[in-house]
């Protein structure tokens, strides 16, 4: 492949891109996460994909939205790592499953229940899906030095939203609400869509992954909690990430050096 082949979804080329990328569901969340780097700047856009590209010291790092979903988030993470990308952090949004996490805590997963039909693309689903150890930690040294309440806990990664919020609807509720129940007894502490399938995507492909997510919702509550705002809310999670990003990057070249 030559160095500026544009990828077919994500419309970047190997030139335009360096090994750390931090990875957001949406589009809107590109620049703001951008913003935390130095000389950032739009590279591309193709559909749901939104890409900055800017640097943490002199080391170029990708901010490029997956758009939501296992499907979208697999395309996304195969063509970049097809382009040399070798870390992956997702800066997400959740919802909380659990009265140990609370609207705006920062949360971040150690596992991935499988409720998804991507990640089965990849492995069975006897395999399971958790994240790089050594990312995980550098995320919870984060929120730690940054003194966010958070929760590492195992996250229930769904493909579909209105499934988990209003089951009784459907006709399958009866299934879905004994599952849900059952992920909670288990101890899983947050909701998402991404994970599952992003944690066994980058295991299979041989590269690191993990999540930092803030909780969007309190416990069984998707009402509308005015103390902090959404964006307020993603801030924390877009500082938990950039810092876990510094740190390892870091930690990355003191390595190289040995
Ligand atoms: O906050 P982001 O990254 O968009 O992700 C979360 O928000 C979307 C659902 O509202 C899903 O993609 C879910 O995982
Ligand atoms: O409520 C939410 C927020 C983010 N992601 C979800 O899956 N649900």
């Amino acid at each position: 492949m030559q160095d500026n082949t544009k990828m077919m979804h994500i419309a970047l080329s190997k030139d335009q891109v360096g090994k750390y990328a931090f990875i957001p569901g949406s589009p809107e969340r590109v620049p703001r996460i951008a913003a935390y780097l130095r000389d950032s700047e739009k590279v591309a856009q193709n559909r749901e994909h939104t890409s900055y590209r800017g640097y943490i010291g002199d080391t170029p790092v990708m901010v490029v939205s997956t758009g939501m979903g296992g499907p979208s988030t697999a395309i996304c993470v195969e063509e970049l790592v097809k382009l040399g990308v070798t870390t992956f952090i997702r800066i997400g949004t959740c919802a909380s499953t659990s009265s140990r996490v609370e609207r705006g805590d920062i949360v971040i997963p150690n596992g991935a229940v499988r409720m998804e039909g991507t990640s089965s693309h990849y492995l069975p689903l006897e395999f399971p899906s958790v994240p790089d150890y050594y990312l995980v930690k550098k995320i919870e040294e984060a929120a730690v030095e940054l003194g966010f309440r958070y929760n590492v806990g195992v996250t229930i990664t769904k493909d579909s939203f209105y499934t988990q919020t209003e089951p009784e609807t459907k006709p399958v509720g009866y299934e879905l609400i004994n599952k849900w129940n059952a992920y909670e007894k288990g101890g899983a502490t947050s909701t998402s869509m991404e994970e599952a399938l992003l944690f066994i995507a980058a295991t299979s492909l041989g590269v690191r992954a993990a999540s930092a997510l803030v909780s969007a919702t309190n416990y069984k509550s998707y009402n509308q909690d005015n103390s902090l705002s959404p964006i307020e809310i993603e801030k924390r999670a877009i500082l938990t990430g950039i810092e876990a990003m510094r740190k390892i990057i870091e930690e990355d070249k003191r390595k190289s050096k040995e």
